[in-house]
């Protein structure tokens, strides 16, 4: 990394409607040290970083390379977090940490079905949920160390994995005090 980071690099994963967006929120209230959020989905269309749009799948093909290529210098400056129901394409040296978020598949099939999913992406996404696809790819694309998988079920388990990583922030800010 070409600058200093005084902050960590934060990566939250899960299948759509595991609670991503509402965890990485409330974390931006709660943290010690100053966090962007970046709904990446959110991004990549405000910026037209896809190729194509699927009208039936209604899902955009991102282009990968545009995507890297625009977060880069943001990741460098540290201090993101990086919100997608996908993480392999970030470069392994990118997150300090990352939190995948895990929910029971009737409740994942509930939240889609109220958000207006259209019912093939409703059962796709139950189905990743249940064969644990977006976990199995954090493991194959980060260190153990650095992956940690969080239930996200209740509000309670919602307060309590915020608070989880808030005291992991602050462990992280007291390893790099000092660092360059
Ligand atoms: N831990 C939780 N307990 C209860 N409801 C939750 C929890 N996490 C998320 N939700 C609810 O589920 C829905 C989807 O959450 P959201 O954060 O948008 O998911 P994602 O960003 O992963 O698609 C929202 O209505 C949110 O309020």
């Amino acid at each position: 990394m070409a600058s200093p980071r005084q902050a960590p690099v934060i990566v939250i994963t899960g299948t759509p409607g595991t609670g991503k967006s509402t965890h990485a929120e409330l974390l931006v209230n709660e943290s010690p040290v100053p966090l962007k959020h970046i709904n990446v989905g959110e991004w990549v269309k405000e910026r037209g970083l896809y190729e194509d749009f699927d009208q039936e799948w209604q899902s955009y093909t991102v282009d990968e390379d545009r995507l890297l290529d625009e977060l880069e210098p943001i990741v460098s400056e540290g201090g993101v977090i990086l919100d997608w129901h996908t993480c392999e394409a970030f470069p392994e040296r990118w997150p300090d940490l990352v939190v995948v978020l895990r929910c029971n598949h009737t409740q994942v099939w509930e939240r889609l079905e109220k958000r207006g999913y259209p019912l093939k992406k409703i059962q796709e996404n139950n189905e990743a949920e249940i064969m644990q696809v977006v976990l199995e790819e954090a493991r194959s694309s980060y260190p153990p160390e650095v992956v940690v998988e969080l239930s996200s079920e209740t509000m309670e388990d919602l307060a309590a994995n915020v608070a989880r990583i808030v005291e992991w922030i602050e462990i992280w800010r007291q390893q790099h005090a000092g660092e360059p």
